[in-house]
């Protein structure tokens, strides 16, 4: 592999008169960065000033034929160190925040001024020099930043809590500016070094001291500014030709109630003590996405203990906190009735009126526009009925209200906004009335490792309230990042996809969704947050709430009934759809059908970005017929389309 070079970047080191700075800059001018030498030359308590320093160091590079210029002014000035960069060099890429000053002194004794002298080098120093170059970097869309913490300010050190805070203070300065720098392809990491300087020359023993070169840990720093590495938002410490990454890790603590109902007391915090202490298996958290998602799940926990004493009789179930994942769907259209525990699953049941199967067809974009669509959105329609993909909703209410799914998971890291649906598959069995009762059996039939996440089966049968079976169900969720679990990559029990013909599609039918999409879809029962809220949305890792898995399904099926059943929901048997790409509101869905015999096989794109989002689809029918004669189509190409705005 080639070497590593800088031909063509700006470095600036702040501190770099001696020890680590001294070595980080001569590394950076062999490698053929121009380098700017910043160093205010004054005494290791920030006392007096003088060019020397930085001057000599100037000279080191340029005699090995590098290019380097000095700057003496204060980190807390890093503006004017930028503009020496932009002055000489015209441009900065890198900026190894290096400098820094001790005030040893016990914390009793530690003066206002000691105090302020020290945050103000360390951490100002380190945000007012990485803040002048911030624009830069975003606008050439390139920048690397180094920040020096220390190993006082990660594990705490006798008479350095003055430089023990501002140390810590780099690293949370550095986390969030790596995540802001992100998208600007801005890495920012914290170097831990432990080197003989001057800053260390008393405080080692000598033989350690010994040991510990800056030129052994100035390629940490330098190969962490590269161009080609990747690591961004790491600590990482280094020493003696050794280097490794620092992360914070959590217990898996203890929830310290036993019902969502009740307070949490001193008493019960007291004897739950060892356990929230206890880092035999201590996890490391990534993200406050990750560290939040935990408290999510602790409270889901609790409330799946509430429901779990009630010893497998009808619990009542009531709305519980509002950010929750698992949020309550009592107060959803679809309304809960009430909901018990068998062997090895749950039953809840559901009352719904028209006004509930009005609501999942807009939903799921039923629109007025579309005469034929007036069947699902009137109760005085004459042949008004439900789109038979209603019968989807009541099984997703049923694992979120329960936790049957979380309490699979229990003890490990399980962030339930990383619970994506994965497929979905429903049969209905007979036609379902206008209004009722509906009886959901829901149980989990297998899980299956997926390498990026492990997915969970769930069978779902459906009763009506004369106890006939009107639907047969399954879905699956995928838990990304959920791994170890089981060491099964298939099942026998898991309904297959059906990939389409390889032809042109028969037919696609676009329409675009609403940006309240997911918004107006939720209120039929689904509340997962990471449909509505941005927060939740980042906790798994989107940029924004996404679509509901079963609001794009409505759609398609929608759009085959349509194209081929003349909109006539009696004609529908059976779907089978997998979840390939998350579909944000707003998006325009295509379906594409192809028809084979009964069954027409589907696949779902979105228009804007060409993204498959549903594959592997099929709607069985129990006859095909004409599109109905008031929808009007136009042939293109073979493929006869219809947009719905
Ligand atoms: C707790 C309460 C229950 C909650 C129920 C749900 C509540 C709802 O509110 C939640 C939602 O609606 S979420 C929105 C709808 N779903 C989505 O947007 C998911 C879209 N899919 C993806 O992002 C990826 O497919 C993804 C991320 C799922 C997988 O992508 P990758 O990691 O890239 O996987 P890939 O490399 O393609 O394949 C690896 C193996 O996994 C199988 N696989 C892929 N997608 C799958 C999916 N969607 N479902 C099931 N299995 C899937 C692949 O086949 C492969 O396995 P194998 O090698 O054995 O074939």
């Amino acid at each position: 592999m080639a070497d590593l070079r800088f031909d063509g970047r700006v470095v600036i080191v702040t501190g770099a008169g001696a020890g680590l700075g001294r070595a980080y800059a001569l590394v950076f001018g062999e490698r053929g960065a121009s380098v700017v030498v910043n160093d205010l030359g004054g005494g290791r308590h920030g006392e007096g000033k003088s060019s020397k320093a930085a001057d000599a160091v100037v000279e080191e590079i340029r005699s090995k034929g590098g290019k380097a210029v000095a700057n003496y002014d204060s980190v807390v000035d890093g503006d004017k160190i930028v503009q020496t960069a932009l002055d000489t060099f015209g441009r900065i890429d890198v900026i190894v925040n290096n400098a820094g000053i001790l005030r040893d002194k016990s914390f009793a004794r530690i003066s206002n001024d000691d105090w302020d002298l020290i945050q103000d080098v360390h951490l100002k120093g380190t945000f007012k020099t990485t803040q002048a170059a911030w624009p830069h970097f975003r606008k050439q869309n390139y920048g690397r930043v180094i920040v020096t913490a220390s190993n006082s300010g990660l594990y705490g050190n006798f008479g350095q809590a003055n430089y023990s805070a501002a140390k810590m203070g780099v690293v949370g300065l550095n986390n969030t500016i790596a995540i802001e720098g992100r998208k600007n392809n801005i890495h920012c990491n914290v170097i831990v070094p432990t080197a003989a300087s001057r800053l260390t020359e008393d405080i080692l023993p000598p033989d350690v001291f010994a040991q510990l070169k800056p030129e052994l840990i100035a390629p940490v720093v330098v190969w962490l500014c590269h161009e080609s590495c990747g690591e961004t938002g790491s600590i990482i410490e280094a020493a003696a030709g050794w280097a490794g990454k620092c992360h914070l890790v959590r217990s898996t603590g203890s929830l310290l109630r036993a019902r969502i109902d009740e307070i949490v007391t001193p008493e019960a915090v007291r004897d739950s003590w060892d356990k929230v202490t206890d880092m035999s298996s201590a996890v490391r958290m990534e993200s406050i996405g990750e560290a939040s998602g935990a408290l999510i799940t602790a409270i889901e926990e609790t409330r799946e203990k509430s429901q779990s004493s009630a010893d497998g009789k009808r619990v009542d179930m009531r709305p519980t906190v509002g950010c929750s994942a698992l949020a309550s769907v009592a107060n959803s259209a679809v309304f809960l009735l009430d909901l018990a525990f068998f062997s090895n699953g749950v039953v809840s049941k559901f009352n719904y009126s028209p006004r509930d199967l009005i609501l999942y067809a807009l939903g799921v974009g039923s629109t007025v526009a579309n005469p034929s669509d007036l069947r699902f959105l009137y109760e005085g329609h004459e042949d008004f009925s439900a789109l038979p993909t209603f019968l989807v909703l009541q099984g997703v209410s049923t694992t979120m209200e329960t936790g049957i799914v979380g309490n699979l998971f229990s003890g490990k890291d399980f962030n339930p906004a990383k619970v994506l649906h994965g497929e979905q598959y429903l049969e209905v069995l007979r036609p379902m009335k206008e209004e009722g009762v509906l009886e959901v059996h829901c149980k989990v039939v297998d899980m299956l490792d997926k390498g990026s996440g492990t997915v969970v089966l769930l069978d779902v049968d459906t009763f009506d309230e004369s106890g006939e079976q009107i639907a047969h169900g399954q879905m699956s969720t995928f838990i990304v990042g959920m791994k170890g679990i089981t060491n099964k990559r298939t099942s026998p029990h898991n309904v297959p996809t059906a990939e389409p013909p390889k032809r042109a599609p028969d037919a696609s039918i676009s329409q675009k969704t609403l940006l309240d999409q997911a918004a107006l879809y939720r209120l039929s029962g689904d509340r997962n947050p990471i449909h509505i809220d941005p927060t939740m949305a980042s906790f798994g890792g989107f940029k924004t709430p996404i679509l509901h898995g079963l609001c794009s399904l409505g759609f398609s099926a929608r759009h085959v009934l349509q194209q081929y059943a003349g909109n006539d929901p009696t004609k529908f048997k059976a779907i089978k759809v997998r979840f390939s790409k998350p579909v944000l509101p707003g998006e325009t869905l295509q379906t594409d059908m192809w028809q084979e015999g009964k069954r027409i096989h589907f696949q779902t794109k979105v228009k804007e970005t060409g993204s498959v989002v549903i594959s592997g689809a099929y709607v069985d029918l129990t006859e095909v017929s004409a599109p109905p004669p008031k929808v009007c189509l136009n042939t293109t190409q073979n493929i006869k389309t219809k947009d719905i705005k």
